[in-house]
């Protein structure tokens, strides 16, 4: 047996798992060794080269450290009862009697979007694909979350998110001027804003409350197990991490799969020739949660989409027992980071894996995927809670988009960065053409 001694920069090698062993352990199925680079990573797309050890140490417990001062009771880390809490919170939020009740929601916000900030297009008719989406991905959030439906006031509240956002994987420098004091900054105007929110909330009679039907009304009004409501800073915490992690992560993949469809004309009529079957074709109704169901195809391409770029490289578990894996000795208590981008790159479970193919997910070669190698959402009892959110969502602006726009990429070439999610480095100018 090897015991593995880190030598410095040494290069990290992709671990295909044992299933067995590291189920028994909790893990997902690919995993790579741990070790954190402190500096913005560029890697794509040659997604298999970029952990490095440093300087003989194993960095293992910076990142969720640095991730807690900006983001106190962080989703992201291995905060174990934090995941508990909100595993328990939000399934009375997004289970399926709920999700039906967001799509016509998520429908009025995607029309209303694509009316305001794509019909009017800009120059030429361009206009840049990712900031936009995220703008839409956030105003969906801040309704259903927060039931802030006002233009101004989600516009004063996304300035602040995006420079958290851009600092939670950053060197941990708090000095002025560096992405990570300005994230700490950031994240405490943000939690001021929401404590007051909580407190206007809470003025008011508990059925008013309950009316809201959004994640804070949830909040406010469910009790834990002893009977005890969440404080209000755990609450802010709670509802930061979620505006974080529900709305980047859905912007990244339809900003992806606008870039694919634009690549792959084919493609894009298969997905307009769909949709335009739902709603029995009939232009201007709203959607509704049947709908969605007839939207497969569309579906299978936003999976192909989060194979080829996964919005999230991975996440960290913890070796709760010691164990041998492929002749490497990983001690218990050792930090592993799972990684999606090179586990969907994997030749043996998806075939030629550079290429885009919606097919991998059809009904036909779906259920031949094998377990733990498709894991955009990662996996076992730590998996994405928000899955079928960010579904819906999803499908209702491509839906939306498609009906109305063909479109072509500006830059043909444009390159693909990592910070820390696949992002097109100009944000995916595209010039649209309106259906006649
Ligand atoms: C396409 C969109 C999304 C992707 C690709 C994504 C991906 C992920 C991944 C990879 C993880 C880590 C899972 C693991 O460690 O096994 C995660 C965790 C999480 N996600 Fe998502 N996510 C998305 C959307 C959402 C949305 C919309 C919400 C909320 C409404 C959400 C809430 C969470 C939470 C709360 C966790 C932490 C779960 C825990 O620690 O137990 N996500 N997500």
């Amino acid at each position: 047996m090897e015991r593995w001694n880190l030598s410095p920069c040494r290069i990290l090698v992709v671990l295909p798992l044992s299933l067995p062993r590291l189920i028994s352990v909790g893990y997902c199925s690919v995993v790579l060794i741990q070790v954190f680079v402190t500096v913005r990573v560029k890697i794509w797309p040659s997604g298999n080269k970029f952990l490095f050890s440093n300087e003989n140490k194993l960095v293992h417990s910076w990142w969720p450290r640095n991730m807690e001062r900006v983001f106190p009771t962080s989703l992201l880390t291995s905060a174990k009862e934090e995941s508990i809490k909100m595993r328990k919170l939000l399934p009375g939020f997004i289970k399926p009697d709920s999700l039906r009740n967001y799509v016509g929601v998520m429908d009025s916000i995607a029309r209303e979007h694509l009316e305001t900030h794509w019909e009017c297009g800009g120059r030429d008719n361009i206009v840049t694909v990712l900031p936009l989406v995220k703008k839409f991905t956030f105003a969906v959030a801040c309704r259903l979350f927060l039931s802030i439906d006002d233009p101004v006031h989600i516009a004063r509240f996304d300035k602040p998110f995006r420079v958290l956002a851009a600092g939670l994987l950053s060197v941990p420098v708090d000095f002025p001027g560096t992405r990570f004091n300005r994230a700490i900054k950031a994240a405490d105007s943000i939690r001021r804003e929401i404590l007051e929110i909580i407190r206007r909330r809470k003025s008011v009679p508990t059925a008013t409350i309950v009316d809201r039907r959004d994640i804070l009304a949830h909040m406010l009004t469910t009790p834990d197990d002893n009977g005890n409501f969440m404080s209000e800073l755990d609450i802010t915490d709670k509802i930061v991490g979620l505006l974080i992690g529900g709305h980047d992560t859905a912007s990244i993949v339809i900003t992806f799969i606008v870039k694919y469809l634009s690549e792959l004309p084919h493609i894009y009529d298969k997905v307009l020739e769909e949709q335009r079957r739902v709603g029995d074709g009939k232009s201007g109704e709203m959607l509704r949660w049947e709908d969605m169901q007839k939207m497969k195809y569309t579906w299978n391409v936003a999976c192909e989409a989060m194979r080829l770029a996964p919005p999230l490289q991975g996440n960290f578990r913890e070796a709760i027992t010691d164990f041998t894996y492929a002749g490497f000795y990983i001690p218990k208590g050792w930090k592993l980071y799972w990684n999606a981008n090179t586990t969907h790159k994997h030749e043996e479970y998806f075939p030629e894996p550079e290429k885009f193919d919606p097919t991998r997910f059809d009904d036909e070669n779906g259920s031949s995927i094998v377990p733990y190698t498709y894991v955009p959402f990662g996996g076992g009892p730590r998996m994405c809670p928000g899955k079928e959110y960010a579904k819906l969502e999803i499908l209702v602006f491509v839906y939306n988009l498609v009906k109305k726009f063909k479109w072509e990429k500006v830059i043909p070439h444009e390159k693909i960065v990592v910070d820390p999610m696949p992002t097109p480095a100009n944000g995916l100018p595209v010039r649209l053409h309106r259906h006649i």
